[in-house]
């Protein structure tokens, strides 16, 4: 490396030169990203590991400039970096816009369907068809809880009713997941060999298990576009399937592709409404105050219908109420609260650039810039914005969604407003701001509000008090771990008869 610009970032150093970093990564996983801010005091650092520089940005006013940039961009990244993690052939690349020396050089296909799904997904009916089917899913799985309590591993259970949900939304009824729900554990496999996976070579002996994940994922793919089950899917994926047979990607290349986007569409969803659930369980005033709030969403739909499940002599009357999510985002605000929250401390995603040109970035309220050298990147951890108490007001890595209410420490309208915008990035920010977010944001609120109104949640052991889940270190999406997975579950007492649906 070329000695670093007095306007780039200063470098984070470590003690041992060349293995330093890894030894750092290796036992604080992504939390080292924090340790060095606080070792180095800066807007943003340089992290020098092997032959790749990447700036590290960690205030909320440079890593908005970053997010907004022209001159920063995902695409590179994820063309150089999908394309080896996925296994793809060597003839993909061109369609993803690496020339033959391996330099980026643009991919009209990628921006296309990022513009195309972003579209899809905003508003209207190709936005509402995934969304009732997702919500669908969990309405149902709140129906099919038994009345006697029940052990449960909260993360697992989610975790699976949310997957198969948002991959049927998108994907159709005859979808991989549909048919083949031992897939939903090689989503997540895949999701933790990411890292190992874009090795440059050697990956079936570092990540076999990751290999194989995308193997089974794409295989599944394969058969559901050659078996005409993808006439089904929802129109955003139709769009996404059309241009790239239009830009003559292989099947086996497009299915590779696959294993990424349901990746994306399913491993930060999760997280944050595993988070959200958790988290209302855990405090006690909680759950009674949303139901009191989400009771103005509801609507009793048929109170003199026969119970279908009945037979002939024994019909009983099931109470069919209806969820209406659509005005939770005026009626509910506790709930939409506690899905910020969630967001602000339950998933952490890293936002990716590479630098296309020398860029100046500049933080508009402090004065403070740095200079990000054109072929480096730039790494947005958003955790190291989320958690910080100086902009969130103290407390910073607590549950509290009062915090969104109005006065509370993270009003939109109190003071430190700007900072907290735009030190606020779940979904990242402007071009490649995440177009899943509505999506996301029906299936979470009514994933929260189904499963608050309708079960009755306990610790796993008797006389245990439900907590909030600490997390495992594992790589990858969040996941709660050990004792704090399992909790009893029933259908909430009062409502045992109740069939619920949503709106979207
Ligand atoms: C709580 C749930 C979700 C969170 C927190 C989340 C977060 C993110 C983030 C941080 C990015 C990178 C943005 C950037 O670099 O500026 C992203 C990208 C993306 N997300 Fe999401 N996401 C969620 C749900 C979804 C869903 C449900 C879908 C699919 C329908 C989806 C599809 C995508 C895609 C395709 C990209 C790549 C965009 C691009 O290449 O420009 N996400 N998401």
């Amino acid at each position: 490396f070329a000695p670093l610009d007095c306007k780039e970032p200063p470098a984070a150093k470590t003690s041992l030169p060349i293995i330093g970093h890894f030894l750092g990564f290796y036992r604080h996983q992504i939390g080292y990203l924090e340790l060095l801010r606080r070792r180095t005091f800066s807007s943003a650092y340089t992290l020098k590991v092997g032959n790749i520089k990447t700036y590290v940005v960690t205030e909320p006013g440079l890593s908005h400039a970053a997010l907004q940039s022209r001159a920063l961009s995902l695409e590179p990244l994820s063309a150089t970096v999908a394309t080896k993690m996925l296994g793809m052939s060597k003839t993909a690349n061109r369609h993803f816009g690496i020339d033959e020396h391996g330099h980026f050089i643009g991919s009209p296909m990628l921006t296309e369907r990022r513009l195309e799904f972003s579209k899809m997904l905003a508003s209207g009916p190709s936005l509402t068809e995934p969304s009732q089917v997702a919500s669908n899913c969990v309405a149902n799985a709140v129906n099919n809880v038994g009345t006697g309590l029940g052990k449960h591993d909260l993360f697992g259970w989610l975790r699976d009713v949310i997957t198969v949900g948002t991959i049927g939304g998108l994907y159709g009824p005859m979808n991989p997941v549909a048919l083949d729900p031992t897939l939903v554990e090689d989503i997540w496999t895949f999701d933790e060999n990411q890292l190992r996976l874009s090795w440059e070579i050697l990956q079936s002996l570092i990540a076999p298990a990751g290999v194989r994940a995308v193997n089974r994922i794409a295989a599944a793919f394969e058969a559901y576009v050659l078996e005409g089950r993808d006439k089904l899917a929802s129109a955003a994926v139709r769009s996404t399937i059309s241009s790239a047979q239009k830009l003559g990607l292989s099947l086996n290349d497009y299915a590779r592709l696959e294993v990424f986007n349901i990746s994306v569409a399913t491993v930060n969803t999760v997280p944050t409404a595993v988070s959200m659930i958790y988290n209302i369980l855990a405090k006690p005033a909680l759950p009674q105050a949303l139901r009191d709030e989400i009771q103005a969403v509801l609507t009793h739909v048929n109170t003199g219908s026969p119970d279908p499940s009945g037979s002939s002599k024994t019909k009983k009357k099931k109470r069919k109420m209806q969820l209406d999510i659509s005005r939770a985002a005026e009626t509910c605000p506790l709930l939409v609260a506690c899905y910020q929250e969630a967001l602000r401390i339950g998933s952490t995603p890293t936002c990716n650039r590479a630098v296309l040109e020398d860029t100046l970035l500049a933080d508009a309220a402090t004065g403070a810039d740095v200079l990000v050298r054109k072929g480096q990147r730039v790494s947005i951890p958003t955790f190291m914005l989320h958690s910080r108490d100086q902009i969130w007001g103290g407390d910073a890595t607590a549950f509290d969604p009062w915090r969104f209410m109005p006065g509370g420490s993270a009003d939109a309208k109190g003071p430190g407003r700007a900072r907290r915008e735009q030190g606020f990035v779940p979904y990242g920010g402007g071009l490649h701001l995440c177009p899943g977010r509505h999506l996301a944001k029906i299936e979470i609120l009514a994933t929260g509000a189904l499963m608050v109104m309708g079960l009755d949640f306990l610790a796993g052991e008797d006389g245990k008090a439900i907590v909030a889940p600490t997390y495992s270190e594992a790589t990858g999406a969040k996941k709660p771990e050990g004792e704090t997975r399992i909790v009893r579950i029933r259908r909430r007492e009062g409502w045992e008869d109740v069939e619920w649906s949503v709106k979207v």
